[in-house]
């Protein structure tokens, strides 16, 4: 086999995968859209959803930021050199995350590392089996971390929140899987997908779940039973009313498969791997005499473009105009709801320099400023500057620990981030005098437009995507989804969803 050409297709899968949502993703997303009410947060979500998936399309660059763990799962013919594969998948990687297609997203789980290229030990992740055919089958998943964490795995029988006893049966598996949807909120940027895994042990029943994620959104499940639950699962999911990014409405859920396999009879497990809207996966078949892309997979039908949802939309919604610094008077004139656009500067500060400023100074002065969870997909050119290549939200609730206090420490008025955050934060910002606002997780194009310079860079040790990046703004959009009056609109989904769920109680699978 030509190695070089292998190696080319394998960049053009991982440069497509990062940058070219399938098109079964794709109509799963025109129809949500379309199901939404005009003038609504979560219509608005959604256009910029689309807007942004369209920027990246045209400008190739990435969907999200957070270009998520590489899985490759490889089918070769009898007597193809595996090795050689691998070895073309890691110098395709590298090209990708040089060429700002990938964001450096491979971090030493012990030294805190991040190693620059997206290798490291047991990464990317690569799985091979042979089959009977002549050519290879490539597939890639590059499935992010904001969703990674709230897969959820169940060990029946169990006591589930709002639902009561979930047996060893069908229906019990119906529970564990309307409660994964539940127990995922906004955060894992909803509307999300999931695939699911019945049996097995944990790590199997995890893979299971995670091979679900490789079938198209749009096929038909040849097991009646599972064909059912999955049927069930999206008939009833978008009643929870979570929505788009947590905010409420209409689709919560865009696809759901379900796969089973043997256990032992001790355990029982049902295992959820929840992927969110930015379902980045696609794969190709390769020759396997000369290395080249025979055809693209995922991409039967039309491709739909979004490039008329850039228009605004009739009902635009009132805008509040902040420039930070900002007084503590005019943070405590907003409230829940509200759409803000911030011009000025704007911080980004995500888990490594959360956990650093609890113990530190400020490498800047923080008063009035704001702080954005984000960790971008960053470029330097030949003169040594940076540029924003993909700058979308990350998921804030693990700076819970931190956050209050150090809103309160550095003057802070302001946090950007997504999927909201607890009680301890809400706290402080009625304290302090400080806001949540959220901005839509994913969209990493539309807010990497916003930024109009990168004015410096602090605490580079901690990596790219953990640096504390300066960045300045213009019309940067985000919703005020926590206020200093004791308001959060998290704690109110999460509520009303609650109940929702238990509607769901009743025995429906025998
Ligand atoms: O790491 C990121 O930039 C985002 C992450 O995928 C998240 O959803 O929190
Ligand atoms: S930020 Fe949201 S869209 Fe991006 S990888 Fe994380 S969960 Fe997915």
């Amino acid at each position: 086999m030509n190695i070089k050409t292998l190696e080319n297709s394998l960049y053009e899968l991982i440069v497509e995968t990062s940058t070219n949502l399938p098109k079964d993703v794709r109509r799963a997303i025109r129809k949500a859209k379309a199901e939404e009410n005009a003038g609504t947060r979560a219509a608005m979500s959604l256009a910029t959803i689309t807007q942004n998936i369209q920027m990246a399309d045209e400008k190739v660059s990435p969907i999200c930021q957070d270009t998520g763990l590489p899985t490759f799962k490889i089918k070769t013919p009898v007597g193809v050199n595996q090795l050689e594969i691998s070895k073309a998948i890691k110098r395709a990687m590298v090209r990708a995350t040089e060429d700002g297609k990938m964001r450096p997203n491979s971090v030493d789980s012990i030294t805190g590392e991040n190693s620059g290229d997206n290798l490291g030990e047991g990464l990317p992740v690569i799985k091979y089996e042979q089959w009977e055919k002549d050519e290879i089958d490539i597939r890639l998943i590059l499935k992010g971390g904001g969703c990674e964490n709230k897969n959820i795995q169940y060990s029946l029988p169990c006591e589930l929140d709002g639902l009561g006893r979930a047996g060893r049966d069908l229906d019990g598996i119906r529970k564990c899987i309307m409660h994964s949807v539940y127990q995922a909120q906004g955060q894992g940027c909803s509307a999300g997908f999931i695939g699911v895994g019945i049996g097995g042990d944990r790590s199997s029943g995890y893979d299971l779940a995670k091979a679900q994620l490789f079938r198209s959104s749009e096929d038909i499940n040849p097991n009646e039973d599972l064909r059912k639950l999955e049927e069930y699962v999206m008939n009833h999911a978008n009643e929870l009313g979570i929505g788009t990014m947590g905010f409420g409405g209409e689709t919560t859920l865009l696809g759901c498969k379900v796969g089973v396999m043997h256990r032992i009879p001790a355990s029982f497990f049902v295992s959820v791997a929840y992927n969110c809207w930015a379902f980045r996966r696609l794969g190709i078949t390769v020759n396997a005499d000369n290395g080249e892309i025979q055809e693209w997979l995922y991409q039967e039908g039309e491709k739909i473009s979004f490039d008329d949802d850039a228009e605004t939309p009739d009902e635009k919604p009132e805008v509040v105009k902040l420039t930070a610094p900002i007084s503590e008077e005019q943070i405590r004139t907003l409230k829940v709801g509200d759409v803000v656009q911030i011009d000025g500067m704007m911080y980004t500060g995500r888990d490594a320099i959360h956990k650093y400023l609890s113990d530190h100074d400020a490498p800047v002065d923080l008063n009035g400023q704001v702080i954005y969870h984000c960790g971008p997909v960053m470029m330097k050119d030949e003169e040594g500057n940076w540029h924003v290549k993909a700058a979308g939200p990350t998921t804030s609730i693990r700076e819970e620990p931190y956050q209050g206090d150090i809103m309160k420490r550095f003057g802070i008025r302001a946090v950007i981030g997504k999927g909201g955050m607890g009680p301890k934060t809400l706290k402080a910002l009625e304290e302090h005098g400080g806001v949540y606002l959220n901005a839509i997780g994913g969209a990493a194009q539309y807010y990497a437009d916003c930024i109009q310079d990168v004015e410096g860079v602090d605490l580079m040790q901690f990596g790219v995507p953990e640096a504390m990046w300066h960045l300045r703004v213009k019309g940067f959009t985000a919703v005020v989804t926590m206020d200093s009056h004791g308001n959060s609109l998290h704690k109110d989904v999460d509520q009303s969803s609650l109940e929702k769920l238990s509607r769901f109680k009743e025995k429906v699978f025998s």
